[in-house]
C-alpha cells in the first residue's frame, strides 16, 4: 500500500470564516456589515438566507473546539468580524467584541489548538462602506487601526495571522460582477478597490514587522491555474489574459512590487486601470513570511470577442464538478504550487483552503458517509505531496471548512464542511471525512 508522508512540522488544519459560521449579527453591540446589508436586499442571496444565525457558533464555539479537539486537530484558521471589535470601523472600540475573541483564542489555546487569523474576510463594517468602502483610500488607515488593536491584543498569542482573503474576489465579485457585498457593478471601481486593498496588506505587513512580534504574516489568494480551450493562438492569449486577471496582478504585486505589464497595458486601453505610485508597490511587496493560496479549480478558457474586459471566457467542460459546479482537477493544484515556487523565489506556501461541497445527507444511521469529499481530499493532498517531493515549500494546508456553514450568494444550499450542521437544530454530526482527515493528521500521511 502506497503512503505518503508529509514533513514533520507540516501544518494540518481547518479553517472558517466569521460572517460564514458566527451569527449573533447584531448582539452584544456589534455593528452592521455589508453582508448584513447585502442579504437584508431580497434577491441578493439563494433563497434570501443570511448570516443572523448561520452555525451560532457565536455561542457555540465551545462545543465546536470540543469537536477539533476530538478529531485531533492542531490548528484552526478563523477570521475577525472587524464590526464586532469597531462597530463604525474605528474610534469607539466594543469591548463585548474584544471579549468574545478573547475567549474564542484563549479556548483554542487551552486545548493546544494554534490559531491562525485573518483579519479581514470580507465583512467591512457598513459605515465605512457608506463613505466609499474600499475605493476610499482612508479606509486603509482605519484598517490599519483595527489591525494595530487586534496585534495588541493578540500578537503574543496568535502565531499566524493573514491580513486579507481572495482581494480578487472582494473586488472583482464585490466590485464589478455585484454578486457579492456591495454590490458594485464597476470594474475601474473593481481595480481600485483592489489596489487599496494590496495597499493596506503592506502597511499592515509594515506595521506587524514594527511591533517586533514573534509569528508569521501573510496574506490569501485564490488562485488557478489556467488552461486554454484549444492551442488555437486566440485560446491561448485568453488563458494567458484570465491569469493576469486572476493570478498574476496580485501575485506580481505582492511579491515583485509591480503590476504586470500586460495587464497594465490591457487595463489602460480599457480605462479601467487603478491610481497607484511608485510608493504603493514599495509597501504592498513588503516582504511576508508566507503566500496563503486557496484553491478549489482550474479555469478553461477561450477567446470571446464580446467578453469585456478579457475578451476571454471561461468553458465549462463535461468533466466531473463538486456541488459548486466546479471541475474536479487536483493535478490544478500541483501546476500552480510549482509555477508559484518557480516564479515567485520559492515563498513559503500554506494552502489557506481547499475543500469541497457536495450534496451530503444524513443517512438512516443517522451518519454522513461523504466519499466523494474524501476522494476530492485525497487527490488534492496527494497533488500537494508530489509538490512537496519537488522542492516546493509547501508549510501547510488548512481545509475548508471545518463546519457546513453560510456559503455567500449561494447561502446553506451548499455545504462544504467536513462537520455536518443542522441549521434547524444547530446539531453538529461529525462526517467520515473528518474521520478520515483526522487519521491523515495523526499520521502526517496519506494512505492509498
Ligand atoms: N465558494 N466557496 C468556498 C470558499 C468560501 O466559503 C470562502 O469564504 C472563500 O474564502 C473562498 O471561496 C472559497
Amino acid at each position: 500500500m502506497q503512503k505518503y508522508t508529509f514533513p514533520k512540522d507540516f501544518i494540518w488544519g481547518v479553517a472558517t470564516a466569521a460572517y460564514q459560521i458566527e451569527g449573533a449579527h447584531n448582539v452584544d453591540g456589534k455593528g452592521e456589515n455589508i453582508w448584513d446589508r447585502f442579504t437584508s436586499i431580497p434577491g441578493n442571496i439563494y433563497k434570501n438566507h443570511n448570516g443572523n444565525v448561520a452555525c451560532n457558533h457565536y455561542n457555540l464555539y465551545e462545543k465546536d473546539i470540543e469537536i477539533m479537539e476530538e478529531l485531533g486537530i492542531k490548528n484552526y484558521r478563523l477570521s475577525i468580524s472587524w464590526a464586532r471589535i469597531f462597530p463604525k470601523g474605528y474610534g469607539e472600540i466594543n469591548q463585548k467584541g474584544l471579549d468574545y475573541y478573547k475567549r474564542l483564542i484563549n479556548t483554542l489555546i487551552s486545548k493546544g489548538i494554534k490559531p491562525a487569523v485573518t483579519l479581514y474576510h470580507w465583512d467591512l463594517p457598513q459605515h465605512l462602506q457608506d463613505m466609499g468602502g474600499w475605493a476610499n483610500r482612508k479606509v486603509i488607515d482605519y484598517f490599519v487601526e483595527y489591525a494595530e488593536l487586534m496585534f495588541k491584543e493578540f500578537g503574543d498569542v496568535v502565531p499566524i495571522w493573514i491580513t486579507h482573503n481572495e482581494p480578487w474576489v472582494v473586488s472583482i465579485l464585490g466590485h464589478a460582477w455585484g454578486v457579492h457585498a456591495p454590490g458594485i457593478k464597476d470594474y475601474k471601481t473593481a481595480l481600485q478597490v483592489a489596489h487599496n486593498i494590496l495597499l493596506s496588506h503592506g502597511k499592515v505587513v509594515k506595521l506587524y514587522r514594527s511591533m517586533n512580534l514573534k509569528g508569521k504574516i501573510g496574506i490569501t489568494l485564490n488562485l488557478s491555474s489556467t488552461h486554454p480551450l484549444t492551442d488555437d493562438e486566440k485560446d491561448v492569449r485568453a488563458a494567458e489574459v484570465y491569469d493576469g486577471f486572476l493570478n498574476r496582478w496580485f501575485l506580481d504585486a505582492v511579491l515583485k512590487g509591480t503590476y504586470p505589464e500586460d495587464m497594465v497595458k490591457l487595463y489602460r486601453e480599457q480605462n479601467i486601470l487603478p491610481e497607484y505610485t511608485d510608493e504603493d508597490m514599495s509597501i504592498i511587496s513588503e516582504k511576508i513570511d508566507f503566500l496563503g493560496i486557496n484553491y478549489y479549480t482550474r479555469s478553461v478558457l477561450k477567446y470571446d470577442e464580446n467578453a469585456y474586459p478579457l475578451k476571454a471566457s471561461l468553458v465549462d467542460l463535461e468533466n466531473p464538478k463538486t456541488d459548486m459546479g466546479w471541475e474536479i482537477y487536483p493535478q490544478g493544484l500541483y501546476e500552480l504550487l510549482t509555477n508559484i515556487h518557480h516564479n515567485y523565489g520559492g515563498v513559503d506556501i500554506l494552502i489557506t483552503e481547499n475543500g469541497a461541497a457536495f450534496n451530503d445527507i444524513v443517512n438512516y444511521k443517522g451518519k454522513v458517509v461523504d466519499d466523494y469529499r474524501i476522494d476530492y481530499l485525497y487527490r488534492h493532498l496527494r497533488e500537494a505531496h508530489r509538490a512537496i517531493s519537488e522542492g516546493v515549500n509547501l508549510r501547510g494546508y488548512y481545509l475548508w471548512s471545518f463546519l457546513d456553514n453560510f456559503e455567500w450568494a449561494e447561502g446553506y444550499a451548499k455545504r462544504f464542511g467536513i462537520v455536518f450542521v443542522d441549521y434547524k437544530t444547530q446539531q453538529r454530526i461529525v462526517k467520515e471525512s473528518a474521520y478520515w482527515y483526522s487519521n491523515v493528521i495523526k499520521n502526517n500521511s496519506l494512505c492509498e
